[in-house]
């Protein structure tokens, strides 16, 4: 039955969801009066301080949207690598964009604090069993697009490209309610380092696999990592595997059960800096899915279904001044990092995860 795109999708109560990630609804931020928006805020900037994470439900991101990426992400990743690979990951770590088979990426682990050498070759042990796509906005032109020749998937490109503007715009509102959450006092403060050119949506896909290679750790779906943006959205379906780590046991995960059509919001270290570590940058990982259903079993072995994952990486324009914002420090916490730009920042941290 085809998809009905103006009926609007009934509202969920945050209090129906079990989850020990906070759940917020966002509609009280977008279409509620000055308090309620100010409740939403707080109560989100509390989530991060905590979390790092939050899961938003009844947003304004419509779900045909998120159903049609989901789509075309299965769609780009049933194609036979040969055509894939005609929209291949630049060589090197200064351009994040176009296709990465299993292996080619390799996130780390900047959390454990050694040096980043060394984490990246320790990193570089214990392969990522998953393969990405990179896409940014055509009009930025530092990290140029590498897309497929348009007869091998007519329409990704148009469909990505309105996910992306989408959830450009639906950033704005994260930006205000981060603002005004954070006591910023202007709601529009974070907008003038934002124009929406600067992110990254990322379509991600797990490959089906045994359960014991994972098991017994000779490779990992992706491996513990922080991401550097300000902030990320992340959709994913319902496989589950996605852990956070525990906010009052370091070295512990907790499980992030998916929750249908909800946006998990995460901050990022950029983010972290800014805010002179008020807000957290959480280590995240994915494993294997806890729910026994999302297994397929035979005599011989125990396979865990495919997974697919949409982050969007949000962040500021390349030049903007990353500085303490004035609420996040005071006498008892100075700031904690020097000014960096956008552009220095993500250039350190994509040269560790590519060689
Ligand atoms: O697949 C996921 O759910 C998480 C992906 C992720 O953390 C990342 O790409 O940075
Ligand atoms: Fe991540």
């Amino acid at each position: 039955m085809p998809e009905n795109k103006t009926f609007p999708s009934p509202k969920v109560q945050a209090t129906d969801i079990v989850s020990e990630i906070p759940v917020i609804d966002f509609s009280q931020f977008t279409k509620g009066d000055a308090s309620a928006r100010d409740e939403v805020s707080k109560s989100m900037v509390d989530a991060f301080r905590k979390y790092g994470f939050v899961y938003l439900i009844n947003h304004s991101i419509p779900e045909y949207s998120i159903s049609q990426a989901f789509r075309m992400s299965k769609l780009f990743f049933d194609l036979p690598l040969s055509s894939k690979t005609q929209a291949p990951h630049p060589p090197g770590f200064q351009i994040h964009r176009g296709y990465s088979h299993p292996g080619l990426e390799k996130v780390t682990d900047l959390s454990l604090g050694l040096h980043p050498k060394i984490t990246k070759s320790l990193a570089r042990k214990v392969p990522d069993l998953k393969e990405s796509f990179e896409i940014g906005a055509d009009a930025n032109s530092e990290q140029p697009n590498v897309w497929l020749p348009p007869n091998l998937m007519p329409g990704f490109r148009g469909s990505m490209t309105g996910f992306y503007w989408t959830l450009a715009e639906f950033s704005k509102e994260i930006l205000r309610a981060l603002a005004l959450g954070i006591g910023l006092g202007d709601e529009n403060y974070l907008q003038k380092f934002y124009t929406g050119e600067h992110n990254q949506l990322r379509l991600l896909h797990y490959p089906e696999v045994e359960a014991k290679v994972l098991e017994q750790r000779k490779a990992v779906r992706i491996a513990t990592h922080c991401d550097w943006s300000a902030f990320t959205l992340l959709f994913q379906d319902d496989c589950g595997g996605l852990e956070i780590e525990s906010p009052t046991e370091p070295g512990k995960f907790i499980e992030v059960e998916p929750i249908k059509n909800a946006c998990l919001v995460n901050i990022g270290d950029l983010m972290a800096r800014w805010s002179n570590d008020i807000l957290r940058s959480t280590p995240h990982r994915v494993g294997l899915p806890p729910l026994q259903d999302r297994y397929i079993s035979t005599k011989q072995m125990r396979i865990t279904r495919a997974r697919y994952s949409i982050p969007y990486f949000v962040t500021t324009t390349p030049d903007s001044v990353i500085e303490c914002l004035p609420p996040c420090v005071d006498e008892k916490n100075p700031a904690k990092y020097e000014p960096i730009t956008q552009r220095e920042y993500n250039l350190m941290r994509a040269s560790m995860n590519y060689n």
